[in-house]
């Protein structure tokens, strides 16, 4: 048996040394942009978004632990999708490990492990999630004490998911994705979310949206395509805790981009939506397709559906929405 877990920490963690944890596990929940909005793209390469994010309840742990300065930091990984998550400093996790590190002006040496259930390339922010994670860990691990607002810029520093990892719930998200504002939600939503077999890379979908633009004649720039926007309905359905209302309202603009590069998502969709699902979606970059059930019953009566016809690597259930990056274990 290992030592005994000690309390759940809100995030007050005890200076590193005699008294401090010798091992932190923060939880994190994966997403899915319940409406995806993609202005045009911008001189820096990123396109403005009005992305409205809710943090569903599928979670990688990610767990802190002291290395030594001769190890130096070092990422482990187990659960789903493993063989297809890099093991070196290019690792999300890592990179914020180093960027916390940086900012503190201290050594960067830990072990990070990773157990995975967010499938991997999947738009559903597992890397971010990730990273996200492994922020608040060290944070805790360290006794670093960083402040909220300097975590999300680290976050925002990371990647464009990465700050609404950290918040979780559900939020809009403007610029590229991380200027956030947290929005209301007024019940529990049920998902079923058909995992693919490969992954598809979210530079290629983004890059696939700007030709399609440039195929229809409309251009991709941004003085080419509308400002982007969140829909007043949308985010009344998100407060009504409606999901109906939330099915009617539900859109993604990469959605063409995804099924452009793997039209067989178009099938699965369809077999979601003809086992009742109240909308059928890409989730973000995809090739998750995300479903909307009436309850919890319908949600695993399209998951079965889902699995019968073969036509996804795995079916998963998930409510929404679902709390952020939260420290669940600190070991002394
Ligand atoms: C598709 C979404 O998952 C929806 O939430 C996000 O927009 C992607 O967020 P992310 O994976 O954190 O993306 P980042 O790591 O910031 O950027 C990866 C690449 O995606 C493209 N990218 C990302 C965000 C954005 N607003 N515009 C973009 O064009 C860019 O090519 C960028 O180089
Ligand atoms: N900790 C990590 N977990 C998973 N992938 C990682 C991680 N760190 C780096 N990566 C790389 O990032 C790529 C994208 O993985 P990720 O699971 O974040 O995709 P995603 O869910 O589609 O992202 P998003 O929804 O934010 O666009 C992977 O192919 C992998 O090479």
């Amino acid at each position: 048996m290992s030592a005994p877990d000690t309390d759940r920490l809100p995030g007050s963690p005890a200076l590193p040394g005699a008294d401090g944890p010798t091992s932190v596990t923060v939880r994190v929940p994966a997403k899915v942009n319940v409406q995806l909005a993609v202005g045009g793209r911008r001189p820096d390469g990123f396109h403005g978004l009005a992305n409205v994010f809710l943090a569903v309840g599928l979670y990688d742990e990610i767990t802190v632990t002291p290395a030594g300065p001769t190890e130096g930091p070092r990422v482990t990984c187990s659960g789903h999708d493993t063989h297809h998550v890099p093991l070196d400093r290019s690792n999300l996790a890592l990179r914020a490990v180093d960027a916390l590190a940086l900012r503190h002006g201290i050594s960067p040496d830990v072990h990070v492990h990773i157990d995975k259930d967010i499938p991997v390339a999947g738009g559903m922010a597992g890397g971010s999630a990730d990273a996200a994670g492994a922020l608040l860990a060290c944070d805790a691990l360290w006794g670093t004490r960083t402040p909220r607002e300097e975590l999300l810029e680290i976050c925002a520093e990371l990647g464009s998911d990465v700050p609404f990892s950290l918040t979780g719930g559900a939020a809009l998200g403007q610029g590229r994705g991380e200027v956030l504002t947290p929005l209301e939600v007024g019940g529990t939503f049920h998902w079923v979310f058909a995992v693919a077999d490969g992954g598809l890379s979210t530079p290629a979908v983004y890059r696939e949206c700007d030709r399609l633009r440039e195929r229809r004649g409309t251009g991709s720039g941004v003085g080419d395509v509308p400002e982007p926007e969140a829909s007043p309905a949308l985010l009344a359905a998100l407060r009504a805790g409606d999901p109906r209302l939330l099915a009617a309202n539900l859109s993604n603009d990469l959605q063409p981009a995804a099924l452009s590069l793997l039209p067989s998502l178009d099938e699965t969709l369809a077999v979601g939506r003809e086992a009742g699902a109240l909308a059928a979606l890409v989730s973000g970059s995809g090739p998750t397709c995300a479903f909307l059930a009436e309850d919890a019953v319908s949600a695993s009566d399209i998951a079965v559906a889902l699995r019968d016809a073969d036509v996804c690597r795995a079916a998963r259930t998930a409510t929404s929405p679902a709390p952020g990056a939260t420290v669940v274990r600190a070991k002394l």
